[in-house]
């Protein structure tokens, strides 16, 4: 299995978690310091910690913090309280499916703990120390997994990639840049292309980094260059990651991976998806009963200090959106690589989505 990359953004410290502060990258590499759950939530919302598994660790580590902040013996009292958290936690992010998996997760652990209120709150300790272990592992196989597609490609491989789906956004290692990662130290990547992801930059800010942390060569590009890099065939393939993926295949992420898909589709590009299963909502039978997050409209229309707009206008910035499936060539999961219309075949871990 490959080996792990250095960058960790959730690391569990004695009764508190560091949170490596995303919003400062790559300025400033930084950690701030959560023991509150109400503290995990507004680092969700703020994006101190983002990318889809990560906010499902943080929103774990949260639950857990929850579960400290109540001084009661009483099973009943303890259990509504953890489930207020929940509903902050939940609240703070819509799209992504992993916050809500495990939370999920969470709170089926804390219902089938049958012991003292103590030994609920150590076992929800360890269920989010496993969450965050788990994903580590997951996003290795998924790397290892993708390794599988490359035979069919280039000896050295160019990938375009969007938005942020590394080490940082996950556990460690990451889902497309896991698999970028992989085909890096088999010797099978040339370079990675990563979109600047308007309009918060990850792609230019935290793709760009992770790559320089671990000198794998990396070219920014505009989200409007990618058409003309691959008319100009210097693409050899696509590799996103996922926020939400219905059970037909159609796949939220960051907004402009759909362009990114039928600009591949035009230029018979082969475009993948890579995402742990817990990002699959079996629930849904299409895309377009995903939620999609709205944000506020400044993260269009400033920089720093800089206003880029004039007064008096409208905005629109919804941060995601659905890719359909037919635009997906596979589906690169820790269980293996599956066509968007095949995803039944990946068996879900457990549908927790179904207990609560
Ligand atoms: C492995 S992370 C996959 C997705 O979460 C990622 O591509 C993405 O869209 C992140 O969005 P963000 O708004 O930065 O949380």
């Amino acid at each position: 299995m490959s080996q792990n990359s250095p960058v960790y953004p959730i690391i569990w410290q004695k009764d508190s978690v560091l949170l490596i502060d995303q919003t400062r990258l790559p300025n400033e590499y930084s950690f701030v310091e959560i023991n509150r759950s109400e503290d995990m939530a507004q680092a969700i919302k703020t994006m101190i910690v983002r990318g889809a598994p990560a906010i499902g660790i943080a929103a774990a580590y949260g639950i857990y913090f929850g579960a400290r902040e109540i001084e009661t013996n009483e099973r009943q009292e303890f259990l509504q309280h953890l489930e207020s958290v929940a509903s902050l936690l939940r609240s703070t992010r819509p799209t992504a499916v992993n916050l809500f998996w495990a939370i999920s997760r969470m709170l089926k652990a804390a219902y089938e703990t049958m012991g003292t209120v103590e030994e609920i709150r150590e076992t929800l300790l360890q269920t989010a120390q496993a969450i965050n272990n788990e994903d580590l592992q997951t996003c290795l196989a998924i790397g290892d997994n993708g390794l599988k597609i490359l035979p069919a490609y280039p000896e050295k491989l160019t990938i375009l990639t969007h938005c942020n789906a590394g080490a940082l956004a996950t556990a460690g290692y990451g889902t497309a840049l896991g698999v970028v990662r992989s085909a890096w130290k088999e010797g099978r990547l040339a370079r990675v292309y990563a979109d600047e992801t308007r309009p918060r930059l990850q792609g230019a800010k935290l793709t760009a980094w992770e790559c320089a942390q671990e000198g794998i060569p990396v070219t920014v590009i505009t989200d409007s260059m990618a058409a003309h890099c691959m008319q100009q065939n210097m693409i050899d393939l696509v590799v996103v990651g996922a926020d939400r993926i219905a059970a037909n295949g159609d796949t939220a992420n960051k907004i402009g991976t759909y362009n990114l898909a039928l600009v591949a589709r035009a230029h018979n590009v082969p475009f993948y998806v890579a995402a742990p299963i817990s990002t699959i909502d079996f629930s849904l039978i299409a895309g377009s009963q995903i939620p999609i997050e709205e944000r506020h409209p400044a993260e269009i229309y400033q920089v720093g200090d800089n206003l880029l707009t004039p007064g008096g206008i409208e905005y629109y910035n919804p941060a995601f959106d659905i890719t359909p499936a037919e635009l997906i060539t596979a589906i690169i999961t820790e269980n293996g690589i599956f066509a968007p219309n095949e995803l039944a075949l990946c068996q879900p871990r457990e549908n927790i989505m179904e207990v609560f």
